[in-house]
């Protein structure tokens, strides 16, 4: 697939906290985009903003300065539930709702498109059940969500996000806490998904590794400097892996 497609950008954005009067200013002038079918992994070190950056490109928290553009309109200028069609979300923030069952997990991804009564039509009976077939857990569709495994349970909210079926998947450490099988798992999954629907992805992780092997593009975080962004071969050859993780070159 050609992927010129751009469906997401940031122009002169600025990430960080205001507290009081005084601003921390993790990243500035950062200018990114997105094209449709793109797996990119943002990388970087603890405390680095990479979580602060997913947050803000969601609109969970205000930028300190800049825009976020999706499908060429300002996130500010979404309406609620018009963007949660858009911009399907999968954070590591604890799940709320003891009771629920995995079905009825992922069901909550289809309520952006539902009416008033929250009803799901077939078609969100469809696209639950797609979901659920592609991150392989119809065997534990009638499990609590506190029954299941750590790595159940992040499959589960990837299918939620499928099933959310916005354009544009952001997903803070999807892989935290996960054994190093389901880590593959996971990550291999989600190129899966990029190439089978022509969502784009991006994800913040840890994983340098599967990273480089996977990622259609990298977004490389450092204290300080601007973001750097492109192709994995690209960022190895110019040394910038190697610059920001030393480590790789004391593995065999
Ligand atoms: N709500 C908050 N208010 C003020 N500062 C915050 C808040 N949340 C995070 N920070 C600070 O912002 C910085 C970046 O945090 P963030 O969680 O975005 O980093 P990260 O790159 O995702 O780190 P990690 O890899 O450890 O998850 C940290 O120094 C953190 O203390």
């Amino acid at each position: 697939m050609v992927k010129t497609d751009n469906i997401f950008h940031t122009e002169k954005l600025a990430i960080g906290y205001k507290k009081g009067r005084a601003t921390n200013i993790l990243m500035d002038n950062i200018n990114l985009s997105v094209k449709r079918g793109q797996m990119i992994c943002l990388l970087g070190a603890n405390g680095v903003g990479k979580s602060t950056l997913i947050r803000t490109l969601a609109r969970l928290q205000p930028t300190l300065e800049g825009n976020v553009i999706l499908l060429g309109k300002n996130i500010l200028d979404y309406k609620h539930k018009e963007l949660a069609q858009n911009i399907s979300l999968v954070l590591t923030d604890p799940i709320q709702g003891g009771n629920l069952n995995v079905l009825e997990l992922v069901q909550m991804g289809r309520y952006p498109h539902t009416s008033w009564s929250g009803q799901l039509s077939s078609i969100d009976d469809e696209k639950v059940n797609i979901a659920i077939q592609q991150c392989e857990i119809d065997y534990i569709r009638n499990s609590n969500i506190f029954e299941i495994s750590d790595g159940q349970l992040q499959k589960a909210l990837i299918a939620r996000a499928l099933a959310q079926d916005g354009d544009l998947m952001l997903l803070d450490e999807p892989t935290v806490h996960l054994d190093a099988n389901n880590r593959f798992t996971i990550m291999e999954l989600l190129k899966k998904l990029v190439e089978e629907t022509g969502k784009s992805v991006i994800i913040s992780t840890h994983q340098v590794e599967m990273a480089l092997e996977l990622a259609d593009e990298l977004w490389l975080a450092s204290c300080g400097d601007p973001i750097v962004s492109g192709k994995p071969k690209e960022l190895i050859e110019k040394k910038l892996i190697a610059k920001m993780f030393p480590y790789l070159s004391k593995l065999s």
